[in-house]
């Protein structure tokens, strides 16, 4: 038997749900017959808590969607954002408890929190229903959304939902032009970040098809921008903190332009769209290594190539750091880079 029928936990959730909420909620949810998960929002204060915090202002309809795909599978559970203005008085809970009884449209007998505190503000607010306090010393999962907000969400990761994993891991790509050993740098950086990486989607696509130079098409370069933003997506979700890129449709579109003489609208659609957190460029200083795969050797063209790769990136607006160097400089620059990234955790 539960101990109600019609329960309300609710809260801000900002920047997001965290596993101490996400333990709350699904010890609330087997005490009732059906339990309400309420976002309470007012953007405009939110805005100023985030100010000066290490977190973006997230807008209330993400938090709901984190909360409807945390709930998805408990029919008995159901969501809503509702505005609760807040202004620093007790007024803003009463006008809030009005819309959160209207979103809810039944009578509400369990409200759930992990705050005693609230207790002599519930049974003004909701006389009718019992106050529920679970684990009010935060002992299963010690977090808040304070300390997101205060100390970075890369901190306390072990803490994020894996669905809200996503929107805070920091993408990192690599560019440069062949045979500058973005694979291997990639792979290495995966390894040592104890992460995911995507590989450059081009070069799987050709070995597929046998690798021979000459069999390249127009219409291949789009479905390789779109398989590699595919992969980008599958391997963001099992992403530890940072996923490491080889290659974007800016690099797909030098190939096009390379190898066909022909510049593709679409690609810089694609181009236009993503975004990454860290831009690394690898030099072609180092030795060219022909693999089978590769064209463009000569160490005059690879510089002309260079050139081209970088104008088109400085056309897109893109901020890159260059790297340069033996294959050890080259990994101890983009360690650099990425620990600066991860140290600063700048809002998303
Ligand atoms: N008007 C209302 O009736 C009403 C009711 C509830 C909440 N609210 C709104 O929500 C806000 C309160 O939420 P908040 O922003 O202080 O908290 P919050 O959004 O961080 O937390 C939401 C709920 O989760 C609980 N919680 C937080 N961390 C936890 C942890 N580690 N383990 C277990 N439980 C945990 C909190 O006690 C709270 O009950 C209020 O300012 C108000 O805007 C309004």
């Amino acid at each position: 038997m539960t101990a109600g029928k019609v329960g309300m936990f609710g809260g801000k959730f900002l920047p997001c749900p965290h596993m101490g909420h996400v333990y709350a909620m699904i010890r609330a949810s087997t005490m009732v017959e059906e339990l309400h998960v309420i976002v309470s929002y007012d953007e405009e204060h939110e805005k100023k808590i985030c100010a000066g915090s290490k977190i973006a202002h997230i807008p209330p309809r993400v938090r709901l969607r984190w909360w409807s795909q945390l709930t998805k599978d408990m029919p008995h559970v159901h969501v809503h954002a509702v505005y609760e203005q807040q202004t620093g008085h007790i007024s803003d809970w009463e006008r809030g408890a009005e819309g959160i009884k209207a979103a809810i449209g039944k009578p509400i007998d369990t409200v759930f929190s992990s705050e005693h505190a609230y207790t002599e503000i519930f049974r003004n607010l909701y006389p009718e229903a019992k106050h529920i306090v679970i684990d009010a010393n935060r002992e299963t999962y010690p977090i808040s959304g304070t300390m997101l907000r205060t100390e970075g969400v890369m901190k306390h990761w072990h803490m994020l939902p894996e669905i809200v994993k996503p929107y805070f891991a920091k993408k990192v790509v690599v560019v440069g032009t062949e045979s500058c050993g973005k694979s291997t740098l990639v792979r290495n950086l995966a390894n040592l970040y104890n992460t995911t990486y995507v590989e450059e989607w081009g070069r799987t696509y050709y070995e597929r098809l046998g690798n021979c130079e000459d069999i390249t098409l127009a219409e291949d370069y789009p479905e390789i921008a779109f398989e590699h933003k595919y992969h980008e997506k599958v391997q963001l979700a099992k992403a530890n903190k940072v996923l490491f890129i080889d290659t974007e449709a800016i690099v797909t579109q030098y190939f096009s332009i390379l190898y066909l003489d022909k510049r593709q609208p679409v690609l810089d659609e694609v181009a236009r769209l993503q975004q990454y957190d860290l831009w690394l460029f690898l030099e072609p200083d180092v030795k060219w290594v022909n693999d089978g795969t590769r064209s463009f050797g000569d160490q005059q063209v690879r510089e002309k190539n260079n050139a081209l790769l970088k104008e088109l990136l400085q056309e897109f607006g893109v901020t890159f750091h260059t790297i340069s160097g033996n294959y050890q400089q080259r990994l101890e620059q983009a360690i650099a880079h990425v620990n600066e990234m991860i140290e600063k955790d700048p809002p998303h």
